[in-house]
């Protein structure tokens, strides 16, 4: 079932789709809830992962987005938890990170994921092998490991290859992620979809109608999910892409101006 916001809110002629979806959220603040992406979506993409440049305003849009849902806001990344925080400091928004698999609830409470010593053996082997790779990084997120190409694209085909072998080793509680020039090995006991859907069974996200807004191949679970249910989902990004999206944003900071405006 396709859900019709232009229709719903009555819009005289047809605009671009975060302006449908987010003023619909300004509307009835109390009926929606928001699933947000990090990377690609709130924030640029940027050449490594640790150089993303957060505006010192997000957080406090986001704060007061956050509000004005009721707390019915949370983040939905592939980062991890302990990375989530300080970005967004003062705020503690709640979120789900290593792209579903671990998560804390609006009430604060952690389900995280131990780190086994094969895991951590898995991690140290990549980052050696991937050190003959000029360019190449490898990310520790705890328990999840990423290896990025984007400084050195040469090397995709390489880095695919390493990390499909060491996904193959890892047995039936590990899922292998691609995204944008990286590929990961993270826990399989949850994808972004079942994070959101987790969120919509507990207050204050229970009883919404979800808007999911992300960017990549991991998003397409949230947007799924939030689809069936009723919901709403924009991709950021161009037009033309394979996605169960219902709407299109263009850029991060399209999506930034967009929230700053619902809150001023
Ligand atoms: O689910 P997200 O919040 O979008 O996180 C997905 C991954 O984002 C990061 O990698 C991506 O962004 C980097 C910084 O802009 C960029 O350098 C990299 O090429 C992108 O793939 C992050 O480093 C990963 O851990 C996340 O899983
Ligand atoms: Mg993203």
């Amino acid at each position: 079932m396709s859900y019709d916001l232009q229709r719903e809110k009555g819009a005289a002629r047809p605009a671009p789709s975060e302006e449908l979806a987010l003023s619909a959220l300004s509307l009835d603040p109390h009926d929606w809830a928001l699933f947000l992406d990090i990377d690609g979506t709130l924030l640029d993409l940027a050449e490594t992962p640790e150089s993303i440049v957060v505006p010192a305003s997000l957080p406090f849009d986001l704060g007061a987005l956050s509000q004005k849902l009721g707390g019915a806001l949370a983040l939905v990344t592939g980062r991890s938890l302990s990375f989530v925080d300080p970005l967004f400091s003062p705020f503690r928004f709640p979120v789900a990170g290593l792209h579903g698999a671990e998560r804390r609830d609006a009430a604060g409470h952690l389900t995280r994921v131990p780190i086994s010593a094969d895991f951590a053996e898995m991690k140290r082997a990549i980052a050696v092998e991937a050190e003959r790779w000029a360019g190449v990084l490898v990310e520790d997120k705890g328990a999840a490991v990423a290896a990025h190409y984007r400084l050195a694209p040469e090397y995709r085909a390489e880095v695919e290859a390493m990390m499909q072998r060491y996904f193959a080793k890892a047995g039936p509680d590990w899922a292998l992620q691609h995204g944008k020039m990286v590929v990961e090995i993270r826990p399989a006991r949850a994808d972004k979809g079942q994070a959101v859907e987790a969120f919509l069974a507990e207050a204050p996200f229970k009883g919404r109608r979800p808007l999911a807004i992300g960017d990549d191949v991991t998003d397409e679970a949230m947007f799924h999910a939030v689809n069936r249910v009723g919901g709403h989902s924009l991709r950021v990004g161009s037009p033309g892409q394979q996605t169960h999206a219902r709407g299109l944003i263009s850029s991060p900071a399209i999506l930034r101006r967009t929230i700053s405006t619902l809150v001023s």
